[in-house]
């Protein structure tokens, strides 16, 4: 299922594949291989800059290049030049020495018959530039940045104060590209161009905050490199989650979509299940019950119409009603209480082979034993369990574990914390990242800021419980559901609460599944 969505994802019209820089190294090395030279591809990647600052500049506007000591600044090389040849009054500066430019780059700067001066903070300022183009540091950036690149990184952020624009070439440089890290320093920019694909520091914070508008440049790298390259994450986009959510059959019934049980938490604080609850069955569930413990029933019974209440006692009372095989999901955590109760819940739910989303309280119950916890989920079948933290939950739980301690980017902490208990692990934010045991993971970067309001979490675990209830494996439905979430959250836009997300789900997915079944008859009725 989740090699399925990672193939499905390659369909889609944005290209979904994020490539580290490593990755991004070997699409170039394999291009080059198969006879495409490298200053072809640097000729290319410095058009894509020059007409990025052309769409938004006039010809006679001043422009700095900010050139550094490799391709980068090789890019920056030729930018320079095809700006210049159409009127733009170019100022180049170039940190380092010229001679020690090598390969393409020094080729690119052959090519270059203006005026090259050292880079220093004075002369940029001294250009008063309406427009810079940062071409410093890109891929190749392997140090926290000091020195005379940080007091350039400075001053090109102060005339960005100043009214300039930055365009950046590959990343802002002082961003990791695999890592969205900023070392040390980092560039401002307004907009950043990059090749063939985008780079997972484009999406993670904080180097989501620096890039700007992303521009994505065909330099001629041909989409077959990849099948050589095999990324390992995607940015969940809607082609990826049209392609993976159920579309119910006209022979099926309600059964056939699946039953989600919801285990609710005591009299005063139900609200949270009741939220994840009805995203389940938004999400096209067959049927949700609400698991409720007894002083929860008259609540829940009362608060609920379509979703079912079942009085359950403890984990006994949960694992007797999920001796029925129907209940095929399970969504607990969410205003359960943190506690030797709720860890007993999460065994009645852990037993068995349905799939399982464990959030909130059901995280933190464990922090003090997390080595049980991790082997009770390690024993499940693969593809079945998915774990929804937020940040303090996931720090909780993991942040002793030395992999995920000294992990460099969100991407490796959420894939070292999938490999330790074989989950599938959703760390939720602006940048929710998603991973599986074998290390395929996904970035959603859809959500609006208002999303972030009490109770919208709760919806995630329900539309999670929903999509594993009709059969979508942990990636797929993590992934999807971690979409639709943040699309929700725009549709409603701000002044959004927990509880519209579920509501405009209707229309949101009205907009990604065809219904040409309902077509057909209704088409009968009129000859008829
Ligand atoms: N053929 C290719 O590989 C292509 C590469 N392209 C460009 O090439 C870039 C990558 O080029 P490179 O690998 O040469 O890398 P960069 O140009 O990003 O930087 C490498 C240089 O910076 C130095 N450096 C790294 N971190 C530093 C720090 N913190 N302080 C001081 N110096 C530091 C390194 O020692 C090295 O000299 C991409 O970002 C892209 O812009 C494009 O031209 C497309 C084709
Ligand atoms: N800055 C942000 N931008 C976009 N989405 C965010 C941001 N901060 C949090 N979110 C999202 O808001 C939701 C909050 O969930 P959670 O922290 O579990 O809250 P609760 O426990 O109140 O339900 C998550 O889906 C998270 O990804
Ligand atoms: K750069």
């Amino acid at each position: 299922m989740r090699s399925a969505l990672l193939r499905s994802a390659a369909l889609g019209s944005a290209p979904p594949e994020l490539l580290t820089t490593a990755e991004m190294g070997r699409a170039d090395r394999s291009t080059i291989d198969s006879g495409t030279p490298g200053i072809v591809l640097m000729e290319n990647a410095g058009r894509a800059v020059a007409e990025a600052v052309m769409r938004r500049h006039p010809p006679g506007s001043r422009v700095v290049v900010l050139a550094g000591p490799g391709n980068n600044g090789g890019d920056g090389f030729v930018a320079a030049r095809r700006l210049a040849a159409v009127g733009f009054r170019v100022t180049l500066l170039l940190a380092g020495a010229p001679e020690r430019l090598k390969g393409d780059a020094a080729e690119a700067a052959r090519r270059w018959t203006g005026p090259t001066r050292p880079a220093t903070p004075e002369a940029l300022a001294a250009a008063r530039p309406h427009v810079i183009v940062d071409a410093l540091f890109g891929a190749g950036l392997d140090r926290p940045v000091d020195g005379l690149p940080r007091a350039l990184i400075g001053a090109v952020n102060a005339a960005r104060a100043d009214g300039a624009a930055v365009v950046a070439v590959d990343l802002p440089s002082g961003v990791n590209g695999t890592t969205g890290a900023v070392m040390g320093a980092a560039i401002e920019a307004d907009e950043s161009v990059t090749f063939f694909r985008a780079k997972p520091g484009h999406w993670l914070l904080p180097g989501r905050l620096r890039r700007g508008r992303l521009t994505i440049a065909d330099i001629g790298i041909p989409d077959a490199v990849l099948a050589t390259v095999q990324p390992r994450c995607i940015l969940v986009g809607p082609e990826l989650v049209r392609a993976s959510l159920p579309v119910p059959s006209l022979a099926g019934h309600k059964y056939d979509r699946g039953h989600v049980v919801v285990v609710s938490g005591g009299g005063h604080t139900t609200g949270a299940a009741r939220l994840a609850a009805r995203a389940a069955l938004r999400v096209g569930a067959g049927l949700v019950t609400l698991a409720s413990p007894a002083d929860a029933v008259a609540v829940n019974a009362a608060a609920n119409v379509a979703v079912m209440v079942r009085q359950t006692d403890a984990a006994e009372g949960l694992a007797t009603l999920l001796e029925d095989r129907r209940f095929n999901a399970v969504a607990l955590g969410p205003g359960l209480g943190v506690g030797a109760a709720t860890r007993d819940l999460v065994g009645s739910a852990l037993a068995g082979c349905r799939a399982v989303v464990l959030d909130a309280d059901a995280l933190t119950s464990f922090v003090d034993d997390p080595e049980a916890f991790f082997t009770a989920l390690r024993a499940r079948p693969p593809g079945t369990t998915v774990l929804t933290p937020h940040d303090g939950e996931f720090s909780r739980l993991f942040d002793k574990l030395p992999e995920i301690h000294e992990a460099s980017s969100k991407l490796d902490r959420v894939r070292a914390a999938a490999r330790r208990t074989g989950a599938v692990v959703l760390l939720k934010g602006a940048d929710t990242t998603i991973a599986d045991l074998d290390g395929c993971a996904a970035i959603n970067a859809n959500a609006p800021a208002h999303l972030a309001t009490a109770g919208a979490g709760d919806v995630l675990t329900g539309l999670v419980a929903g999509l594993l209830a009709q059969g979508l494996g942990a990636f797929t439905a993590a992934a999807t559901a971690a979409w639709l979430h943040g699309e929700a959250a725009r549709l409603v836009g701000p002044g959004l609460i927990a509880e519209d997300l579920s509501e405009v789900m209707p229309s949101l997915l009205a907009r990604l599944i065809e219904p040409p079944a309902v077509a057909e008859s209704a088409h009968d009725r009129v000859i008829r």
